[in-house]
Protein backbone atom coordinates (compact mmCIF):
# COMPACT_ATOMS: atom_id res chain seq x y z
CA UNK A 1 0.00 0.00 0.00
CA UNK A 2 1.26 3.57 -0.91
CA UNK A 3 1.15 5.94 2.04
CA UNK A 4 -1.83 7.85 0.03
CA UNK A 5 -3.91 5.18 -0.53
CA UNK A 6 -6.81 6.38 1.91
CA UNK A 7 -7.61 3.68 5.00
CA UNK A 8 -10.55 4.03 7.68
CA UNK A 9 -9.26 4.00 10.88
CA UNK A 10 -9.65 0.55 12.74
CA UNK A 11 -12.70 0.73 15.52
CA UNK A 12 -12.91 -0.23 19.01
CA UNK A 13 -14.85 -3.19 17.75
CA UNK A 14 -12.92 -4.09 15.56
CA UNK A 15 -9.96 -3.75 18.02
CA UNK A 16 -11.88 -5.93 20.27
CA UNK A 17 -12.68 -9.00 17.82
CA UNK A 18 -8.88 -9.39 17.48
CA UNK A 19 -8.10 -12.82 18.93
CA UNK A 20 -5.61 -12.46 22.28
CA UNK A 21 -3.37 -15.30 20.68
CA UNK A 22 -3.06 -13.15 17.64
CA UNK A 23 -1.07 -10.37 20.03
CA UNK A 24 2.89 -11.84 19.76
CA UNK A 25 2.47 -11.84 15.91
CA UNK A 26 0.68 -8.51 15.98
CA UNK A 27 3.04 -6.50 18.04
CA UNK A 28 6.01 -8.00 16.14
CA UNK A 29 4.58 -6.86 12.69
CA UNK A 30 3.46 -3.50 13.86
CA UNK A 31 5.23 -0.72 12.08
CA UNK A 32 6.70 1.29 15.05
CA UNK A 33 9.33 4.18 16.29
CA UNK A 34 11.62 3.52 18.81
CA UNK A 35 12.54 6.83 21.00
CA UNK A 36 14.22 5.75 24.01
CA UNK A 37 17.10 3.90 22.49
CA UNK A 38 20.66 4.90 24.28
CA UNK A 39 23.06 3.71 21.29
CA UNK A 40 25.73 2.88 23.12
CA UNK A 41 23.35 0.34 25.31
CA UNK A 42 23.17 -1.52 22.13
CA UNK A 43 26.90 -2.57 21.46
CA UNK A 44 26.26 -6.05 22.56
CA UNK A 45 29.42 -8.04 23.85
CA UNK A 46 30.56 -10.18 20.84
CA UNK A 47 30.65 -7.13 18.95
CA UNK A 48 32.21 -5.40 22.35
CA UNK A 49 35.38 -7.78 22.27
CA UNK A 50 35.57 -7.61 18.38
CA UNK A 51 36.22 -3.55 19.22
CA UNK A 52 38.44 -4.21 22.42
CA UNK A 53 40.65 -6.54 20.32
CA UNK A 54 41.14 -4.21 17.35
CA UNK A 55 41.74 -0.89 19.66
CA UNK A 56 43.63 -3.16 21.95
CA UNK A 57 41.39 -1.78 24.60
CA UNK A 58 41.74 -4.21 27.98
CA UNK A 59 37.96 -4.94 29.13
CA UNK A 60 38.82 -6.40 32.23
CA UNK A 61 36.19 -9.72 31.78
CA UNK A 62 37.96 -12.55 29.85
CA UNK A 63 34.88 -13.83 27.85
CA UNK A 64 31.39 -12.99 26.84
CA UNK A 65 29.90 -15.22 29.29
CA UNK A 66 31.73 -13.67 31.88
CA UNK A 67 30.88 -10.29 30.68
CA UNK A 68 27.27 -11.15 30.07
CA UNK A 69 27.00 -12.92 33.73
CA UNK A 70 28.25 -9.28 35.03
CA UNK A 71 25.14 -7.99 34.24
CA UNK A 72 23.05 -8.63 37.70
CA UNK A 73 22.00 -4.73 38.37
CA UNK A 74 20.92 -3.94 41.79
CA UNK A 75 19.64 -0.41 40.42
CA UNK A 76 20.35 2.60 38.06
CA UNK A 77 23.95 3.79 39.36
CA UNK A 78 25.35 -0.32 38.76
CA UNK A 79 24.24 -0.44 35.49
CA UNK A 80 26.01 2.57 34.69
CA UNK A 81 29.20 1.63 35.83
CA UNK A 82 29.20 -1.38 33.61
CA UNK A 83 27.62 1.02 30.76
CA UNK A 84 30.27 3.36 30.72
CA UNK A 85 33.15 0.51 30.99
CA UNK A 86 31.92 -1.30 27.73
CA UNK A 87 31.69 2.37 26.19
CA UNK A 88 35.45 2.92 26.11
CA UNK A 89 36.01 0.54 23.44
CA UNK A 90 34.70 2.88 21.25
CA UNK A 91 37.13 4.85 19.56
CA UNK A 92 37.32 5.40 15.83
CA UNK A 93 34.40 6.49 13.17
CA UNK A 94 33.82 3.09 11.91
CA UNK A 95 33.37 1.95 15.43
CA UNK A 96 30.28 4.39 15.96
CA UNK A 97 29.28 3.12 12.77
CA UNK A 98 29.23 -0.87 13.30
CA UNK A 99 27.92 -0.07 16.53
CA UNK A 100 24.27 1.84 14.91
CA UNK A 101 24.37 0.05 12.45
CA UNK A 102 24.23 -3.68 14.14
CA UNK A 103 21.00 -1.21 16.03
CA UNK A 104 19.50 -0.38 13.36
CA UNK A 105 19.35 -4.08 11.54
CA UNK A 106 17.77 -5.48 14.69
CA UNK A 107 14.97 -2.37 14.92
CA UNK A 108 14.11 -2.83 11.42
CA UNK A 109 13.71 -6.64 11.72
CA UNK A 110 11.46 -5.36 14.66
CA UNK A 111 9.59 -3.08 11.90
CA UNK A 112 11.08 -0.03 13.63
CA UNK A 113 10.35 2.63 10.92
CA UNK A 114 11.82 5.39 12.39
CA UNK A 115 13.95 5.58 15.28
CA UNK A 116 15.44 8.94 17.70
CA UNK A 117 18.55 7.45 19.35
CA UNK A 118 20.80 8.81 22.17
CA UNK A 119 24.67 9.68 22.55
CA UNK A 120 26.51 9.91 25.07
CA UNK A 121 29.21 12.05 24.11
CA UNK A 122 30.75 13.26 27.11
CA UNK A 123 31.60 9.41 27.46
CA UNK A 124 33.85 9.57 24.66
CA UNK A 125 35.30 13.38 24.90
CA UNK A 126 36.15 12.30 28.25
CA UNK A 127 38.20 9.52 26.59
CA UNK A 128 39.96 12.08 24.31
CA UNK A 129 37.83 10.40 21.37
CA UNK A 130 36.66 13.68 19.21
CA UNK A 131 32.97 14.78 19.81
CA UNK A 132 33.23 14.81 15.28
CA UNK A 133 33.92 11.13 15.54
CA UNK A 134 31.32 10.28 16.78
CA UNK A 135 28.42 12.42 15.47
CA UNK A 136 30.22 11.56 11.85
CA UNK A 137 30.12 7.68 12.55
CA UNK A 138 26.72 7.78 13.83
CA UNK A 139 25.26 9.98 10.82
CA UNK A 140 26.70 7.34 8.25
CA UNK A 141 25.23 4.40 10.33
CA UNK A 142 21.74 6.72 9.85
CA UNK A 143 22.41 7.69 6.58
CA UNK A 144 22.83 3.87 5.40
CA UNK A 145 19.54 2.51 7.51
CA UNK A 146 17.62 5.10 5.34
CA UNK A 147 19.05 4.08 2.18
CA UNK A 148 19.73 0.19 2.61
CA UNK A 149 16.26 -0.33 5.51
CA UNK A 150 13.83 2.67 5.06
CA UNK A 151 14.67 3.06 8.48
CA UNK A 152 14.44 6.97 9.39
CA UNK A 153 17.20 7.53 11.99
CA UNK A 154 17.81 10.83 14.11
CA UNK A 155 20.44 11.56 16.88
CA UNK A 156 19.43 13.28 20.22
CA UNK A 157 23.12 14.50 21.89
CA UNK A 158 22.33 13.49 26.13
CA UNK A 159 24.28 15.59 28.47
CA UNK A 160 25.43 13.21 31.77
CA UNK A 161 24.13 14.50 34.67
CA UNK A 162 26.53 13.26 36.86
CA UNK A 163 28.64 16.22 35.56
CA UNK A 164 28.38 20.19 36.05
CA UNK A 165 26.45 22.05 33.50
CA UNK A 166 29.26 23.68 32.69
CA UNK A 167 30.79 20.75 30.96
CA UNK A 168 27.38 20.11 29.26
CA UNK A 169 27.68 23.64 28.35
CA UNK A 170 30.93 23.48 26.39
CA UNK A 171 29.79 19.82 25.07
CA UNK A 172 26.79 21.65 23.51
CA UNK A 173 29.39 24.20 21.77
CA UNK A 174 31.43 21.70 20.52
CA UNK A 175 29.01 19.70 18.72
CA UNK A 176 27.32 22.78 17.22
CA UNK A 177 28.98 23.14 14.39
CA UNK A 178 27.51 19.20 13.83
CA UNK A 179 23.71 20.87 14.58
CA UNK A 180 22.56 19.48 11.29
CA UNK A 181 23.29 15.88 12.21
CA UNK A 182 21.09 15.83 15.54
CA UNK A 183 17.72 17.09 16.07
CA UNK A 184 17.51 17.69 19.96
CA UNK A 185 19.61 17.35 23.10
CA UNK A 186 18.55 15.01 26.29
CA UNK A 187 19.49 13.91 30.02
CA UNK A 188 20.79 10.96 30.90
CA UNK A 189 22.72 9.15 33.46
CA UNK A 190 22.71 9.28 37.58
CA UNK A 191 19.09 10.98 38.38
CA UNK A 192 18.71 11.12 41.76
CA UNK A 193 21.16 13.84 43.51
CA UNK A 194 21.38 15.46 40.08
CA UNK A 195 17.34 17.36 39.29
CA UNK A 196 16.85 19.18 35.78
CA UNK A 197 17.02 22.35 37.44
CA UNK A 198 20.62 22.03 37.31
CA UNK A 199 20.27 21.96 33.49
CA UNK A 200 18.72 25.29 32.93
CA UNK A 201 21.44 27.31 31.32
CA UNK A 202 21.96 24.55 29.25
CA UNK A 203 18.75 23.33 28.15
CA UNK A 204 17.76 27.25 27.44
CA UNK A 205 20.89 27.92 25.07
CA UNK A 206 19.80 24.34 23.32
CA UNK A 207 16.22 25.96 23.31
CA UNK A 208 17.72 28.74 21.35
CA UNK A 209 19.79 26.81 18.74
CA UNK A 210 16.59 25.16 17.94
CA UNK A 211 16.90 21.30 19.35
CA UNK A 212 14.11 19.62 20.38
CA UNK A 213 14.63 18.87 24.44
CA UNK A 214 13.57 15.55 26.17
CA UNK A 215 15.28 14.82 29.71
CA UNK A 216 15.20 11.45 31.49
CA UNK A 217 13.20 12.03 34.98
CA UNK A 218 11.16 10.32 37.07
CA UNK A 219 12.84 6.47 36.57
CA UNK A 220 14.53 6.71 39.91
CA UNK A 221 13.40 10.37 40.70
CA UNK A 222 10.50 11.45 42.27
CA UNK A 223 7.82 13.50 40.54
CA UNK A 224 9.34 17.15 41.34
CA UNK A 225 11.92 16.13 38.96
CA UNK A 226 9.59 15.44 35.99
CA UNK A 227 7.76 18.51 36.84
CA UNK A 228 11.09 20.52 36.82
CA UNK A 229 11.70 18.81 33.37
CA UNK A 230 8.69 20.39 32.35
CA UNK A 231 8.81 23.84 33.91
CA UNK A 232 12.53 24.89 34.04
CA UNK A 233 13.82 22.71 31.19
CA UNK A 234 10.54 23.09 29.31
CA UNK A 235 10.89 19.17 27.14
CA UNK A 236 9.15 18.33 25.03
CA UNK A 237 9.06 14.31 26.13
CA UNK A 238 9.74 12.64 29.06
CA UNK A 239 12.18 9.56 29.27
CA UNK A 240 10.89 6.68 31.51
CA UNK A 241 8.37 9.44 33.71
CA UNK A 242 7.19 6.09 35.48
CA UNK A 243 6.83 7.52 38.66
CA UNK A 244 4.18 10.18 37.52
CA UNK A 245 1.39 7.91 39.00
CA UNK A 246 2.64 8.76 42.81
CA UNK A 247 0.94 12.14 41.76
CA UNK A 248 -2.40 12.55 41.27
CA UNK A 249 -1.89 16.09 40.08
CA UNK A 250 0.75 15.57 37.93
CA UNK A 251 -0.88 12.58 36.13
CA UNK A 252 -3.74 14.70 35.22
CA UNK A 253 -1.69 17.33 33.87
CA UNK A 254 0.15 14.65 31.70
CA UNK A 255 -2.54 13.45 30.29
CA UNK A 256 -4.17 16.78 29.14
CA UNK A 257 -1.22 17.89 27.32
CA UNK A 258 -0.25 14.42 26.19
CA UNK A 259 2.82 14.98 27.10
CA UNK A 260 4.81 11.77 25.67
CA UNK A 261 6.46 9.34 28.43
CA UNK A 262 9.21 6.99 26.74
CA UNK A 263 8.75 3.92 29.25
CA UNK A 264 11.19 0.81 29.09
CA UNK A 265 9.69 -2.08 30.73
CA UNK A 266 12.54 -4.34 30.38
CA UNK A 267 14.77 -1.92 31.86
CA UNK A 268 12.56 -0.89 34.97
CA UNK A 269 12.68 -4.63 35.91
CA UNK A 270 16.33 -5.06 35.20
CA UNK A 271 17.18 -2.20 37.59
CA UNK A 272 14.58 -2.49 40.17
CA UNK A 273 12.53 0.22 39.54
CA UNK A 274 9.35 -2.78 39.12
CA UNK A 275 9.83 -5.98 41.04
CA UNK A 276 8.40 -7.58 37.65
CA UNK A 277 6.51 -7.03 34.80
CA UNK A 278 3.42 -7.77 35.99
CA UNK A 279 3.93 -5.18 38.72
CA UNK A 280 4.45 -2.67 35.86
CA UNK A 281 2.31 0.37 36.05
CA UNK A 282 2.11 0.71 31.78
CA UNK A 283 -1.58 -0.45 31.97
CA UNK A 284 -2.36 2.62 34.66
CA UNK A 285 -0.74 4.72 32.31
CA UNK A 286 -2.58 3.93 29.19
CA UNK A 287 -5.79 3.90 31.59
CA UNK A 288 -5.09 7.81 32.23
CA UNK A 289 -4.72 8.77 29.13
CA UNK A 290 -1.22 9.72 29.05
CA UNK A 291 0.62 9.15 25.29
CA UNK A 292 3.03 6.18 26.38
CA UNK A 293 5.60 4.42 24.39
CA UNK A 294 7.32 1.43 24.97
CA UNK A 295 11.17 1.01 24.31
CA UNK A 296 14.17 -0.67 24.91
CA UNK A 297 16.28 1.74 26.64
CA UNK A 298 19.73 -0.09 26.38
CA UNK A 299 18.68 -3.66 24.77
CA UNK A 300 22.26 -5.56 25.23
CA UNK A 301 21.92 -5.25 28.66
CA UNK A 302 18.34 -5.34 29.46
CA UNK A 303 17.54 -8.84 28.08
CA UNK A 304 15.84 -7.66 24.52
CA UNK A 305 14.72 -5.13 21.83
CA UNK A 306 11.99 -3.21 20.93
CA UNK A 307 9.54 -6.27 20.20
CA UNK A 308 10.97 -8.25 23.16
CA UNK A 309 9.69 -5.76 25.45
CA UNK A 310 6.56 -5.47 23.85
CA UNK A 311 5.79 -9.55 23.45
CA UNK A 312 6.64 -9.78 27.21
CA UNK A 313 5.61 -6.78 28.52
CA UNK A 314 1.55 -8.33 27.29
CA UNK A 315 2.07 -11.44 28.17
CA UNK A 316 2.65 -10.43 31.82
CA UNK A 317 0.00 -7.83 32.01
CA UNK A 318 -3.93 -9.24 30.93
CA UNK A 319 -5.41 -6.12 30.95
CA UNK A 320 -3.03 -4.90 28.07
CA UNK A 321 -4.94 -6.58 24.39
CA UNK A 322 -5.36 -5.06 20.89
CA UNK A 323 -6.59 -1.83 21.73
CA UNK A 324 -3.65 -1.37 23.63
CA UNK A 325 -0.95 -2.52 21.04
CA UNK A 326 -2.93 0.07 18.45
CA UNK A 327 -2.38 3.20 21.17
CA UNK A 328 0.83 2.14 21.66
CA UNK A 329 2.13 2.23 18.22
CA UNK A 330 -0.12 5.25 17.30
CA UNK A 331 1.49 6.85 20.54
CA UNK A 332 4.86 5.99 19.23
CA UNK A 333 4.35 7.73 16.32
CA UNK A 334 2.60 11.28 17.74
CA UNK A 335 5.30 11.52 20.04
CA UNK A 336 8.57 11.19 17.58
CA UNK A 337 9.74 14.33 15.95
CA UNK A 338 8.81 13.71 12.56
CA UNK A 339 6.60 16.49 10.07
CA UNK A 340 2.76 15.46 10.58
CA UNK A 341 2.35 14.26 7.47
CA UNK A 342 5.10 11.41 7.88
CA UNK A 343 2.96 10.67 11.34
CA UNK A 344 -0.42 10.32 9.10
CA UNK A 345 1.34 8.20 6.45
CA UNK A 346 2.46 5.73 9.09
CA UNK A 347 -0.66 5.45 11.34
CA UNK A 348 -2.73 4.95 7.89
CA UNK A 349 -0.55 1.86 7.66
CA UNK A 350 -0.89 0.89 11.37
CA UNK A 351 -4.96 1.12 10.28
CA UNK A 352 -4.35 -1.39 7.75
CA UNK A 353 -2.43 -3.97 9.58
CA UNK A 354 -4.79 -4.05 12.46
CA UNK A 355 -7.97 -4.00 10.50
CA UNK A 356 -6.74 -6.99 8.58
CA UNK A 357 -5.80 -9.57 11.69
CA UNK A 358 -9.28 -7.97 13.06
CA UNK A 359 -11.38 -9.19 9.65
CA UNK A 360 -8.74 -12.05 9.85
CA UNK A 361 -10.71 -12.36 13.95
CA UNK A 362 -14.20 -12.64 12.70
CA UNK A 363 -13.72 -15.23 10.14
O1 LIG B 1 18.02 4.14 31.82
C1 LIG B 1 18.90 5.03 31.89
N1 LIG B 1 18.76 6.02 32.78
C2 LIG B 1 19.67 6.99 32.88
N2 LIG B 1 20.77 7.02 32.13
C3 LIG B 1 20.97 6.08 31.23
N3 LIG B 1 21.97 5.93 30.36
C4 LIG B 1 21.71 4.81 29.66
N4 LIG B 1 20.57 4.26 30.10
C5 LIG B 1 20.07 5.05 31.08
ZN1 LIG C 1 17.38 5.76 29.12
Amino acid sequence: MTPMTPVAPVTPDQLAAIPRERLPALLRLMPKAELHIHIEGSLEPELMFKLAERNGVQLGYPSVAALRAAYAFTDLQSFLDIYYAGASVLLTEADFSEMAWAYFERAAADKVVHAEIFFDPQTHIERGVPIETVIKGLGQAARRAQAELGLSAKLILCFLRHLSEADALRTLEAALPWRHHFIGVGLDSSECGHPPEKFARVFARSREAGLHLVAHAGEEGPPAYIEAALDVLQVERIDHGVRCTESPALLLRLAASRTPLTVCPLSNVKLRVFDTLARHNLPALLAAGLCVTVNSDDPAYFGGYLNQNLVETFAALPQLGAAEAYALARNSFEASFVPAAQKAAWVAQLDALFTEFALEGAR
